[in-house]
């Protein structure tokens, strides 16, 4: 099992995050964790990152039960490309020094780097249609070059859970389906890592993310195969509205009483 959660239970005073939580991804399973602002989504991914412990339950993680393990370890094998990263990083920084920070998982290039990790950080920067990208600072790219050169920072250290925490965030349309394009190539490469797509908008998951775990209000609502979940009545039920949703190109697309979500 990639990730192994059983019964996780979060308190913070007397308010319950996350209640009695269980899920399994197994190795190559690419996941996408789906729930609306405030339902526990960033909670989950900090516990499976091993930054906040369960008030019950227990968590593992590429095969490492939590306290029996290293947890500065576990993350190097672990690549989480976040907003609140991207809020963390030198934006004066080279992108091409951003992307080799990822071979040690750190803020910024303190270690020594090999020239074979650099012809690296340009092949992974190629592999993600950015190389001209290589020298321009990282405050000066847009937002979809940004998430770019992000993604390319977390394969850098070739994990083997890559986390992908609401990428199309403040993207347009056609950034958006261009950054689609590539994280389905990604999922798709022979050495991909087991994937975790993390959004609020279902028309984002790609046809290689075939599993969905619905989080509402820290519970598990629903977990299964895409398929399955998503239909009209069950996320009409989960999103609390009166849900039409219609399969297009292998993905799911909603609509809620006439008006369409698609490009929000
Ligand atoms: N350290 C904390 N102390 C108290 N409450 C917290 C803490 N961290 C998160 N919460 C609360 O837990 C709930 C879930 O937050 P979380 O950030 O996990 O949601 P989310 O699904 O990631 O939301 P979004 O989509 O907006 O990022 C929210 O109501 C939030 O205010």
């Amino acid at each position: 099992m990639v990730i192994d959660i059983s019964h996780v239970s979060w308190e913070r005073g007397d308010k319950t995050i996350l209640k009695d939580v269980s899920w399994r991804v197994g190795s190559k399973e690419h996941w996408c964790l789906l729930g609306l602002n405030g339902s526990g989504k960033t909670t989950l991914l900090n516990m499976i990152n091993g930054y906040i412990w369960p008030t019950s339950g227990s968590v593992s993680v590429l095969g490492h039960k939590f306290g029996e393990y290293d947890l500065r370890e576990l993350r190097k094998s672990i690549g989480w490309v976040s907003t609140s990263l991207q809020e963390r990083l030198y934006g004066s920084e080279a992108a091409l020094q951003i992307v080799l920070s990822g071979k040690f998982s750190t803020i910024g290039v303190y270690e020594q780097m090999e020239d074979e990790d650099r012809e690296r950080a340009r092949a992974l920067l190629a592999s993600l249609g950015c190389e001209r990208l290589a020298d321009r600072t990282y405050h000066t790219l847009s937002q979809g070059e940004r998430q770019r050169v992000l993604i390319a920072r977390a394969l850098m250290s070739s994990p083997k859970l890559l986390i992908l925490d609401e990428p199309c965030t403040g993207l347009d349309v056609f950034a958006r389906e261009s950054l689609l394009g590539m994280i389905e190539r990604i999922a798709e490469s022979e050495d991909a890592p087991t994937m975790i797509y993390v959004t609020h908008h279902i028309e984002e998951i790609m046809p290689c993310f075939k599993h969905t775990l619905l989080l509402k209000q820290g519970e598990v609502y629903a977990e299964g195969m895409n398929d399955q979940l998503m239909t009209s009545d069950t996320l009409s039920a989960f999103f609390d509205v009166q849900a039409h949703v219609e399969k297009r190109d292998g993905r799911h697309w909603l609509s809620v009483k006439g008006k369409s979500w698609n490009n929000s």
